[in-house]
């Protein structure tokens, strides 16, 4: 049995987060921590999520804290605490506020809890991977980030209504960044099985169509409604439940890779990566030439924005 803890709790996806997390059978304690002054609504968070437990039969020991002190023994941190973008804005117009909130948590995290695995969905969420990692001195099987699996989610649900099969049917990866330069792995993507241009409906399938609407998707959410929060508080306890079971499930989160994709590495960023109750192992990748390109540009970006950052955060301490 596990204790989870969630930074951000009083956010829309903390909040939906804990009740998704709450259905997966091996947590035996939730911890959720907001910052100093919000105490009454974590504690109205915690009363009502209360209620939810009890008409589920659920028999979970639910608690809140504004102190990170108190999250000492947690197994599993999820980290949603951060701004999130506005309309008009790129998830990397958040990378050096996020990160500054991010560095400070990890390293209290890294001192605290050394054995514990850290989940980052914050944004730009490869950037702060690559932060919690650094700052949290934790080993990189220890610290990842909801990379590209919630747009990976995005495309099997495009491709399992074009093709008018159940979602379970449907096995496609995207990796790179959780943004612009994400890259669709149609030589992954299969169908009941079958590759899914060995289908012959393959050729009217609008490919960069979908791409585009992937892409797309959180900006066009977030302009509707505010906020994305069932799409990534589903995903986020898909990837706690496979830690947690040590399902050794193999979702396309972000990472820290070495040279496992074609010689590329040095840089946290979705990849496909087994996970288990140890952590996150990023999976070695032949791919197409224009999958290798494509992934190339996402890193270079990526590395890019991520040695910014470090820079400054070096600099403003
Ligand atoms: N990776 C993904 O796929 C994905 C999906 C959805 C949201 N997100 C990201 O998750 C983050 C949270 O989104 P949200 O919609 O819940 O936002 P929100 O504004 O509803 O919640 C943000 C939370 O962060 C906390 N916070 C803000 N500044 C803080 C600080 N300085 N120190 C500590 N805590 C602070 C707030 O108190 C709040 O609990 C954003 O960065 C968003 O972009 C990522
Ligand atoms: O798009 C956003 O800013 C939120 C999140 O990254 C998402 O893709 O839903």
């Amino acid at each position: 049995m596990a204790k989870v803890t969630i930074l951000g709790a009083t956010g829309n996806v903390g909040i939906f987060a804990a009740h998704t997390i709450s259905e997966i059978p091996y947590v035996s304690d939730m911890l959720l921590v907001g910052r100093p002054g919000r105490e009454d609504f974590l504690a109205g968070c915690c009363r009502d999520l209360s209620d939810s437990f009890a008409a589920r039969g659920t028999d979970i020991r639910l608690s809140y804290s504004t102190n990170l002190a108190d999250t000492k023994d947690s197994d599993i941190f999820i980290c949603t605490a951060g701004m999130p973008r506005q309309p008009g804005q790129d998830r990397n117009d958040l990378a050096f506020e996020n990160a500054k909130i991010i560095a400070e948590t990890a390293e209290t995290i890294g001192r605290s809890s050394p054995d514990a695995i850290l989940f980052l969905v914050t944004n730009p969420v490869d950037v702060m991977t690559a932060v919690a990692l650094k700052y949290s001195g934790l080993q990189p099987r220890q610290v990842f980030g909801l990379g590209t699996h919630l747009d990976s989610m995005r495309l099997k649900s495009l491709i399992a209504r074009y093709f008018r099969v159940h979602v379970s049917e449907v096995h496609t990866r995207i990796i790179g960044e959780h943004g612009e330069s994400m890259v669709p792995l149609w030589s992954a993507t299969t169908i009941g099985g079958i590759r899914i241009n060995h289908l012959p409906t393959f050729s009217g399938l609008p490919a960069q169509e979908m791409i585009d609407t992937v892409r797309t998707s959180g900006e066009a959410i977030i302009r509707d409604k505010g906020s994305t929060v069932y799409g990534p508080g589903e995903a986020i306890a898909t990837l706690v439940r496979t830690i947690l079971g040590d399902e050794n499930r193999i979702l396309t989160v972000s990472s820290y890779i070495k040279s496992e994709i074609h010689g590329i590495g040095d840089v946290c960023i979705g990849v496909p990566a087994r996970i288990n109750r140890n952590g996150v192992f990023p999976v070695p990748l032949s791919l197409e030439e224009d999958e290798v390109a494509g992934f190339k540009e996402s890193v270079v970006k990526i590395r890019k924005i991520t040695a910014e950052v470090m820079e400054r955060l070096e600099a403003a301490r």
